[in-house]
Parts: C-alpha cells; sequence; structure tokens
C-alpha cells in the first residue's frame, strides 16, 4: 500500500512561505501520496478554502486524512493554530511527525512543538537547500507503519 502522508503548513496563519510548501509538497509525492496537496497550491490564498458548508468541512475532512495518514510532516516556521491543532491531533493519534524549522526566520519555534520532541516526533531546523537530505534521512529512519 502505497504511504499517506498529511503535509501541514500555514493557510490563515499566513501565506508567506507558500513557495516552501510547494517544494515540500513535491519532494513528498517522491515518498508516497500527499493528501493535503492544497496546502502548497500557490493560488490558495490567506482566506483559505472556499467550502459550501464552511470551515467544519475543511476541519472535518482534513482530521479524517489525518487518521488515514501513515505520517505527518508540518513545516512550522509560519505560526499557524491549524498546524498547532492538527500537531496535537496527531500526537494523540501516535502518527510518525516531523517539523520542519527555518530558524533564519529570526523568531523562536513555540516551546509547545520543540518541546514535544520525542521518538515519534521529530523537530528540525532546516534551510531550504537541505529539503531532500531531511526527508531522505527522516524516510529511512522512521518505522512507518503503512
Ligand atoms: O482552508 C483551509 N484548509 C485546510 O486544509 N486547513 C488546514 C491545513 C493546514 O495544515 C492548516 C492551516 O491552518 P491555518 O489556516 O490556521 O493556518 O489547516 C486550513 C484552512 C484554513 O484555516
Amino acid at each position: 500500500m502505497s504511504r499517506l502522508i498529511y503535509f501541514a503548513g500555514s493557510i490563515r496563519g499566513g501565506r508567506d512561505d507558500v513557495h516552501l510548501y510547494q517544494s515540500l509538497v513535491q519532494e513528498l509525492r517522491t515518498y508516497g501520496t500527499v493528501l493535503t496537496e492544497h496546502v502548497g497550491d500557490q493560488g490558495l490564498s490567506v482566506q483559505g478554502e472556499v467550502s459550501e458548508t464552511g470551515d467544519k468541512e475543511i476541519h472535518d475532512r482534513d482530521l479524517d486524512w489525518l487518521q488515514q495518514s501513515h505520517v505527518v510532516v508540518a513545516e512550522v516556521t509560519v505560526p499557524s493554530m491549524g498546524v498547532g491543532y492538527e500537531l496535537g491531533r496527531a500526537v494523540v493519534m501516535d502518527k510518525p511527525v516531523l517539523c520542519l524549522f527555518r530558524p533564519d526566520c529570526g523568531r523562536r519555534l513555540s516551546a509547545m512543538i520543540r518541546g514535544a520532541k520525542g521518538p515519534r516526533f521529530t523537530v528540525m531546523d532546516y534551510r531550504p537547500d537541505q529539503i531532500k537530505t531531511i526527508l531522505d534521512q527522516f524516510f529511512s529512519q522512521t518505522q512507518i507503519q503503512t
């Protein structure tokens, strides 16, 4: 069975890093199916998705995808309530998690993310040119049940 990857990145928290999300989604496609490709869509604005039935539909669909996923990768440099929430839920679901943070942004990552580090929760400081190496390392070293 193909690996299902949940990619999380800021939407209403701010789209400053959308080009990075797009590269990450592209790279992640080489490791499996990315359920949340829309997060890296440059056409998706800070308003978020337009949904007939509103935010509940987005929330319920995403939690469904999170439940189905085998692994969660989050770009956490731009602070996002939604990404923080998804990460908390992923921990409760015992999913393997990789959080990627760019220290050159000038902010400090929340202690609730950096401090969550553990055997199933990896936090990596990175530069965009290291994406390939970091993902390779993570996917080869992490036990991912499919
Ligand atoms: O339109 C949306 N679609 C969607 O899938 N999300 C999910 C996926 C992202 O990883 C995360 C972003 O949360 P936020 O919008 O609070 O930055 O929430 C969030 C929104 C808007 O909040």
